[in-house]
């Protein structure tokens, strides 16, 4: 497989060599190399230093633009994300729509390789590409705009209504998604902005949303990232080692039994912004926390034993004959052996949009999971977390939104071409 997965964070973006010389880099690695060895780890030791470090390849890595498929989507987990959605306005007709994927494939092209865009704002002039990944991707009601009702996708269709949603009109859906993701804040940024700019008058901004993930190198080892109610969040994603990896994710060439052809190698993208109750969820003892989830908070390993990733055991009894892993624990409820092996892939974002009037946080997930059929993902598994999942009382969905993402483009194609000039 060609794309851009990873059993551990970088293992397939492509490091490019960092601009520096060769005494600045040799003492930037003795002072780094200084500090974890007096610790044992990459821990926070304060260094003696009077220029910044330039601590690994972190700015100076890429994700390949083209593609059988678009970047950001098996990515590891980046540090910055921004989510927009777009309406196209008012007379934006399918021509407008498609000169707009043409300008936007250009500059996610030219910045995903560390170059400027024509106009540039000058915002990450000075850092290198940082692993970002800009994805593209058209909502229900893009179709009806631009014409091209027959070849909406059926797994558009809207997402059923779920007892547990407080749904936000004006925060979910939109004609088009982009999702950016980079592993600096700037980097991210300069993305937002300079696809927000090629949108002009074509489309206007509906939503964003802005999320983060644990920097890249904060850990002494690549290791699972955590979420804002401190769990270690996708240790049992679907690998694309798995043989059935593709297939649970993508739409197959030539477009599979339900997708239009435009859609091979495509994903479909469920998001869902989930605020955490962070205040109930922090009264709650630690063993309490790990009984709602069926894991351990210090490590990810299931109640039933061992590491993170040994298998939980569902039949686990205790002596007193109760499951081990409750019945309403969200690790069993969503778990695929319990769902008719519907899997999805997650690669979520953590947000933090200030207090709300009662002093809270307004923090939570930016939850986007990844696959070839809702229906098969996401669907069938928030049914049944809607009915009994024991997270459900410190959590709220407040917005949602679907996307058709198509595949990747080869160099000289943009993203949805098939489509709109199919
Ligand atoms: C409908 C899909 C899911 C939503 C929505 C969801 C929200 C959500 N999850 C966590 C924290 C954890 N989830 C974990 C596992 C897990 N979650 C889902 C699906 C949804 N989660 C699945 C399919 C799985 C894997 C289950 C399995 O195969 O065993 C875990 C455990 C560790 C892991 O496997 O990732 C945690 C922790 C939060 C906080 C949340 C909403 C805010
Ligand atoms: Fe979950």
């Amino acid at each position: 497989m060609t794309h851009e997965h990873h059993p551990g964070p970088r293992s397939s973006r492509v490091p490019r060599l960092p601009r520096l010389s060769r005494r600045r880099l040799l003492g930037t690695i003795g002072a780094a190399g200084a500090a974890i060895g007096a610790t044992g780890g990459a821990v926070g030791t304060a260094v003696t230093r009077d220029t910044p470090v330039a601590l690994s390849t972190v700015g100076s890595t890429a994700v390949p633009f083209h593609g059988k498929h678009q970047p950001g989507i098996t990515v590891a987990p980046q540090a910055c994300g921004h989510l927009i959605a777009f309406d196209l306005a008012p007379g934006a007709d399918r021509k407008a729509a498609a000169a707009l994927l043409r300008r936007w494939t250009g500059t996610a092209e030219r910045l995903a390789a560390g170059r400027t865009t024509t106009d540039d704002t000058g915002i990450a002039l000075d850092a290198g590409p940082s692993s970002l990944t800009v994805t593209f991707g058209f909502g229900r009601t893009f179709f009806d705009r631009t014409g091209l009702e027959k070849q909406r996708p059926a797994s558009l269709d809207p997402l059923p209504d779920f007892s547990s949603d407080a749904l936000d009109a004006d925060r979910s859906n939109g004609d088009l998604w982009v999702r950016i993701g980079a592993d600096d804040a700037l980097v991210a940024f300069h993305a937002l902005r300079a696809l927000q700019k090629d949108a002009a008058d074509t489309a206007r901004v509906r939503w964003q949303m802005n999320g983060f993930n644990r920097s890249s190198g904060a850990t002494a080892e690549p290791m699972t990232t955590r979420n804002l109610m401190g769990q270690v969040d996708g240790t049992r994603n679907p690998r694309p080692e798995d043989e059935d990896f593709d297939e649970r994710i993508f739409v197959p060439d030539g477009g599979g039994a339900k997708d239009p052809a435009w859609m091979a190698g495509g994903s479909y993208a469920v998001v869902r912004r989930i605020r955490m109750l962070l205040d109930d969820w922090d009264g709650l003892s630690v063993g309490d926390q790990e009984q709602v989830i069926g894991r351990r908070k210090s490590d990810g390993s299931p109640l039933t034993g061992g590491s993170e990733t040994t298998l939980p055991d569902l039949e686990a009894r205790d002596a007193d004959g109760r499951p081990v892993i409750a019945a309403n624990a969200h690790a069993r409820v969503a778990a695929p052996e319990t769902n008719g092996g519907a899997a999805m892939l997650r690669r979520p974002f953590s947000f933090h949009d200030g207090y709300d009037e009662k002093g809270a946080p307004d923090a939570g997930l930016l939850f986007i999971c990844w696959q070839a059929d809702p229906l098969r993902g996401f669907v069938p598994v928030q049914r049944k977390l809607d009915r009994g999942d024991a997270l459900s009382a410190f959590i709220r969905h407040e917005a949602s939104g679907l996307y058709a993402v198509p595949g990747g483009c080869a160099p000289g194609e943009y993203v949805g071409q098939r489509l709109l000039e199919g």
